[in-house]
């Protein structure tokens, strides 16, 4: 037995004879470490999560995009310290060029749409799902891809653009039996850390990296995160001051730390307004602390939580104003969400709410003899033409297997062609949940 999880990675793999009679490893059969395969009963979930992504997405009038796997590595180099950066999938091509697995969507996004400049017209509403990449060491056995479903508003600098993306997440949640006690969102603006780090005269220069520190406030000692902020060279008065305002409770105790004329105060003001109009009051909150991992950031983020606290963050997103112009783009507000297919699943399964999906398909059609294969053919053709779903039976078995894969891929009837009927065009029909049977020509068959 293999000590490695049935992988043959490090373990010599046994010796099998191939068709010359020459003995050959046996390759492993896993998928390589940290990515999944997708074996139809896997694939029917992840359609029927993606499928209601992209309804939620044609409901709110976005349109869909897509970008390669593979982009230049210099898309996704940030000085500021993210995680995202650290665990970068960039290797140098066959063509000496540095490359990487996307880690994200939005960089691409950002590409896209500098490319299609003055082409399109703004505001635009993209959504893409795609596969993202991190290489990172297995000791932590965590996997190295995930899809991620985005939605991005680009173009629109007022609040209820962030208004609509908390909307679009509320609008999936609720498709999905996720309800406001079982999730919620924290709110909060990395405009209240600006308003600090000015206050304290902190160069803006070091903002994304100050907020890459406080990001990880949560997973590790409060004075490695004062040990981090201190290296940049923020004074300790002032890093007292930045984290006293993380633990501020309420919009109404932020206003008395940072005065009231703001625009931190005045984009949360806004945001809550609006959420009352949208109708989900009940499932945002506003908590100093969130400033989410991804230095582009400029103004309101959000992250959705389980109330229960089992989970990382189900999805993020926010404002961030400034990174089309890091990639020599023009000074175009944007804002946008990613919400990967992974911690969704765990909490479906802790709420027992996974869709049972079984295979399904209308009919199966199987010639009684060997020299009606043909006939059974021209059966299950005319069946598909009429928008039929036919499981044709290929070969030829005795009934009794038949109705087993009938039973299996829970076939709705079972068409038979023998030779009597189908020398006058009828085929038999079984209804296999009630057993009802009959005969009809194959043109009436709907
Ligand atoms: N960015 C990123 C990519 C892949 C996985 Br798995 N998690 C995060």
């Amino acid at each position: 037995t293999k000590s490695n999880g049935g992988r043959s990675g490090s373990i010599v793999a046994p010796l099998v004879a191939n068709e010359e009679g020459e003995e050959v490893q046996k390759i492993d059969v896993n998928p390589p470490k940290g990515t999944r395969d997708f074996a139809p009963e896997d694939m029917r979930l992840r359609n029927w999560l993606f499928n209601h992504f992209k309804e939620v997405s044609r409901l709110f009038g976005y349109e869909e995009v897509d970008y390669p796997v593979l982009e230049t590595e210099a898309l996704f180099i940030r000085k500021a310290g993210e995680e995202i950066r650290d665990q970068l999938y960039c290797f140098e091509d066959r063509g000496k060029r540095r490359v990487a697995l996307r880690p994200e969507l939005t960089p691409s996004l950002a590409r896209l749409v500098i490319q299609k400049g003055k082409s399109v017209s703004l505001p635009l509403k993209w959504f893409a799902i795609g596969q993202c990449w991190r290489y990172e060491r297995m000791t932590r056995g965590r996997r190295r891809e995930h899809y991620q479903w985005n939605m991005d508003i680009i173009g629109v600098p007022q609040v209820t653009a962030e208004a609509e993306l908390i909307s679009s997440i509320v609008t999936f949640f609720k498709r999905i039996g996720i309800t406001a006690s079982d999730v919620g969102f924290k709110v909060s603006s990395r405009k209240v850390l600006q308003e600090m780090l000015r206050k304290y005269g902190v160069p803006e220069t070091l903002f994304g990296r100050v907020c890459i520190i406080i990001d990880k406030i949560e997973k590790i000692p409060i004075d490695e995160i004062k040990k981090e902020l201190g290296s940049t060279g923020i004074s300790e008065d002032a890093i007292e001051q930045l984290l006293q305002v993380l633990s501020v409770k309420s919009l109404d105790d932020l206003e008395d730390v940072l005065g009231g004329a703001g625009e931190a105060i005045a984009d949360l003001k806004q945001l809550f307004s609006l959420a009352e109009k949208f109708g989900y009051s009940e499932w945002i909150q506003f908590d100093a602390s969130v400033v989410r991992g991804l230095a582009y950031y400029t103004g309101i983020v959000f992250e959705g939580f389980d109330r229960k606290g089992n989970l990382r963050a189900i999805c993020g997103g926010g404002r961030y104003d400034r990174l089309l112009p890091t990639y020599g783009g023009d000074d175009i507000p944007a804002c946008g969400f990613g919400f990967g297919d992974a911690v969704i699943v765990e909490l479906l399964k802790e709420k027992n709410l996974l869709p049972e999906l079984g295979q399904e398909v209308e009919n199966i059609v199987c010639a009684l003899e060997k020299d009606l294969q043909g006939a059974a053919a021209t059966v299950a053709t005319t069946l598909r033409s009429k928008g039929q779903t036919v499981d044709l039976v290929l070969e030829s078995k005795p009934l009794k297997w038949v109705f087993k894969r009938a039973a299996r891929i829970n076939a709705r009837r079972l068409i038979l062609v023998g030779k009597t009927e189908w020398e006058d065009g009828s085929v038999s029909v079984k209804v296999l949940s009630s057993g009802e049977q009959f005969q009809v020509k194959l043109n009436d068959l709907e």
